[in-house]
């Protein structure tokens, strides 16, 4: 009798893949696009979730799927045995692209929007894609700006000493080399939400993603 292979996959021994008849070109025309992730990264109050918030809309208005995965959200539950140590954040955005990679195997378009401050953690969420379907986002928002909402109060807490390690105070965030796309201030103004999100379909459609 012929065994299927098996082999080890980091610390897991034994085990095989198992492939399906139905793929990811089934899913795919079933749903009428295409799966990818769109990977939105900056500074807390840059807008991350705004934008992530206003392309779910706007994508869901014209007849597609998407899922959002906001680094706030997955700390609720999946990743809320992490802290925001470095190794920490390694670890939140290794889970988060292994996520969005199912998300966009299965045909949908998975918007994931976390600070990710490592450009080795991005880069390496890149790699577990195929190719051209991870596409890079960076809110390129002054520090000025972000720290001027402080929505949370965070910044005036990180300022105070009263946290350690914020990203942008005492904590880097390594901006993109190679993003897809810049969301950044024109005149000293930032777009709005609608506009950034347009700016994002925009990408989608040439590139084919919002058809089957
Ligand atoms: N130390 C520190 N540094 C940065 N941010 C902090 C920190 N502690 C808590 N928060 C809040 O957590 C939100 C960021 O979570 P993420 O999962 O996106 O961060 S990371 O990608 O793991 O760096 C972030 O939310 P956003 O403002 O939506 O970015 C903050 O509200
Ligand atoms: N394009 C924009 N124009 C004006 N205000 C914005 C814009 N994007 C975000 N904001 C505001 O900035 C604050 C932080 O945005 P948020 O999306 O929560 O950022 P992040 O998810 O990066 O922390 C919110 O109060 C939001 O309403």
């Amino acid at each position: 009798m012929n065994h299927r292979p098996v082999s080890t996959v980091g610390k897991s021994t034994n085990i095989a893949w198992h492939e399906c008849p139905v793929g990811r070109l089934d899913r795919q025309k079933l749903l009428g696009q295409k799966g990818c992730v769109i990977w939105i990264t900056g500074l807390s109050g840059s807008g991350k979730s705004t934008l992530a918030c206003a392309l779910s809309r706007e994508l869901y208005s014209r007849g597609c799927l998407s899922y959002v995965l906001d680094g706030d959200n997955v700390r609720h539950g999946l990743n809320k045995d992490l802290s925001f140590k470095p190794e920490d954040r390694a670890e939140n955005i290794r889970r988060i692209g292994e996520v969005a990679k199912l998300f966009a195997d299965a045909g949908i378009i998975c918007i994931a929007s976390l600070i990710s401050p490592y450009r080795r953690d991005r880069d390496a969420c890149r790699a577990l894609l195929p190719e051209d379907t991870f596409i890079e986002v960076f809110m390129n928002m002054p520090l000025e700006v972000c720290e001027a909402r402080d929505v949370k109060g965070l910044y005036k807490l990180a300022r105070a000493g009263k946290i350690k390690g914020f990203t942008g105070i005492d904590d880097p965030y390594e901006p993109p080399s190679n993003c897809e796309i810049l969301i950044q201030q024109k005149d000293g103004l930032c777009p709005s939400p609608a506009a950034m999100a347009d700016q994002v379909i925009l990408y989608l459609d040439r590139n084919g993603f919002l058809q089957g």
